[in-house]
């Protein structure tokens, strides 16, 4: 049984947070690509995980992994047309990998409104993309990591609070209305396909956070009852191998 290991890791500034998360990554996927087999990750959108992915564009660790292997997959995305600047897929393209080395063929970006009529259906057909690339008897492929960022108000992915997919219990995508974030029109993976993965990495940055982050850490050494997950669904979040917490101190007390 491998160890279940969860830590909060604290650096002195988000750009300390963004670097290390990144020399972090590099590292994890340069051990994981040597033997040439696929290495699936998941990321996300928001402040930090898009920063993340301008330090690695500036590392030289980049030289050390074989992309060929990797396969990107993203939590959540906001259901607006192909190259709007607000849409996480696009961030990400621009920090990183736009003309970057992992394949097109595996970057496994989620529909967008120019795609599809609606965001049920853009959920449906991701849902069949990450089916194609499961595991026997599993809907998707195993995460190696997974790369998550908390709202203010302790949303992670696109699942809110008090809203209902947070509730969900089978691994699956969704289409999510009235997110109180803009855009309302949303797509997520539900928490138990977040949580099939080997290791959730949560980068968390800013003063606004502290009370959410302090919500999360009170749930930390226990499953959250029903109510803390709805108020605070980040606090759900488990790695089966590693949780990490990467903060900067302004989100600590
Ligand atoms: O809307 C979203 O927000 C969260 C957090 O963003 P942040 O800028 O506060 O770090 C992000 O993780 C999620 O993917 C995104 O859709």
């Amino acid at each position: 049984m491998p160890e279940n290991r969860t830590a909060v890791i604290p650096y002195p500034t988000k750009d300390f947070v963004a670097q290390a998360s990144a020399a972090r990554l590099l590292l994890l996927l340069g051990d994981r690509t040597v033997g040439g087999d696929p290495v699936h990750i998941s990321i996300t959108g928001g402040s930090l995980g898009t920063a993340i992915w301008e330090k690695v564009s500036q590392s030289p660790l980049v030289e050390t992994v074989d992309w060929s292997c990797v396969h990107v997959w993203w939590s959540d995305e906001r259901f607006l047309p192909t190259g709007d600047a607000e849409r996480n897929a696009h961030q990400v393209f621009e920090a990183f990998f736009d003309n970057g080395p992992v394949p097109a063929a595996n970057l496994h970006v989620i529909g967008a409104s120019d795609q599809y009529s609606t965001q049920h259906e853009a959920a449906r057909a991701y849902a069949r993309e990450l089916a194609d690339f499961a595991e026997h008897g599993h809907r998707a492929p195993r995460f190696a990591l997974s790369l998550l960022g908390m709202g203010p108000d302790g949303h992670l992915a696109s699942l809110f609070p008090g809203g209902p997919d947070i509730r969900l219990d089978e691994p699956d995508v969704v289409g999510v209305e009235n997110s109180p974030k803009p855009p309302p029109d949303r797509v997520s993976m539900t928490l138990p396909m977040i949580n099939a993965s080997d290791r959730i990495w949560f980068l968390v940055s800013g003063e606004d956070k502290q009370d959410a982050f302090r919500r999360v850490l009170s749930q930390r050494d226990r499953q959250p009852s029903a109510d803390a997950l709805v108020e605070t669904p980040a606090s759900g979040a488990r790695g089966t191998e590693e949780t990490l917490y990467l903060v900067s101190r302004d989100s600590l007390d």
